[in-house]
């Protein structure tokens, strides 16, 4: 393994953030790795989504430092967030119903040839290119959003981060609500970012998404980490342990054996 492979492409350590008396986080730390997938997981109002729009670009932490690479960053804006090789896709996709599939790839970011007009031709095989590098369904890229299912349009979402080389990509709860088969497209996509060797951070309350894509699993609880799991060969659980609290993460026995 080379000294590149080994710096982790994003390193937070010992973020915290406080919203008035809430403390929200507390001296988390989160590492993600080339071609790796970490979810992020834990109970309502564990701090996941905090964490999640500190590297979009939307929260900034109190305390803490954030590296990309190695280098020691700021993440002030989602701009800078851009700029860095980050792309997030929350939970309300942000795309446009009236927008085919190519628009909404490349909304905010079109193409233009050398006289500065929008280069339609070139982003739609850029946007076919990506579907076919995520293996997805979706039939046309000049399909309006409006006419497709909720699965293909977080596969829009998924691929439009694909525009502009990101190095890391940051999902939240990409499966919710969507069926069976829609969240098995879902997975496949997440896998493929993967393939392509981004670094993933999945956030999830689906233990079974979780569990088949993730590499890694990391567990937040009351804005602390609570446990940092091999998502293959852990079981559910001492995952859930971890989660409710019932397993001390620095232990790894629940508090009960631990007293006795
Ligand atoms: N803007 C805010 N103002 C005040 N408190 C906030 C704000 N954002 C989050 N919090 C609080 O911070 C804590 C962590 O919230 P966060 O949304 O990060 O948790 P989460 O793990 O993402 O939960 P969920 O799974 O329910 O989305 C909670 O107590 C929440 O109420």
């Amino acid at each position: 393994m080379t000294d590149a492979t080994r710096v982790p492409l994003l390193s937070m350590r010992g973020i915290s953030k406080r919203f008035g008396g809430v403390e929200a986080l507390a001296g988390v730390d989160l590492d993600v790795h080339r071609h790796e997938v970490v979810a992020l997981v834990g109970d309502n109002g564990a701090g996941k989504s905090t964490l999640a729009k500190m590297v979009a670009g939307v929260l900034t932490p109190d305390t803490g430092l954030v590296e990309i690479e190695g280098v020691p960053v700021s993440i002030p804006t989602p701009a800078a967030a851009h700029a860095l090789g980050v792309a997030t896709v929350f939970q309300d996709l942000a795309l446009c119903d009236n927008l085919d599939v190519t628009s909404n790839l490349f909304l905010g970011r079109e193409l233009r040839d050398a006289r500065g007009v929008r280069d339609d031709e070139r982003m739609e095989q850029v946007a076919r290119q990506i579907l076919r590098d995520l293996t997805s369904r979706i039939p046309s890229v000049r399909v309006p959003l409006a006419h497709l299912s909720a699965g293909q349009r977080q596969s829009v979402a998924i691929a439009r981060t694909l525009i502009g080389s990101p190095r890391i990509v940051v999902l939240d709860e990409p499966t919710a609500a969507l069926s069976v088969a829609q969240t098995a497209e879902v997975l496949m996509h997440i896998e493929g970012l993967r393939d392509l060797g981004l670094g993933v951070v999945l956030i999830s309350h689906n233990m079974t998404d979780v569990r088949s894509v993730a590499d890694r699993i990391e567990v937040l609880r009351h804005g602390r980490n609570n446990g940092s799991f091999d998502a293959r060969t852990t079981g559910y659980e001492r995952i859930l342990g971890a989660i409710t609290g019932a397993v001390r993460a620095d232990l790894g026995v629940p508090p009960v054996a631990a007293a006795s």
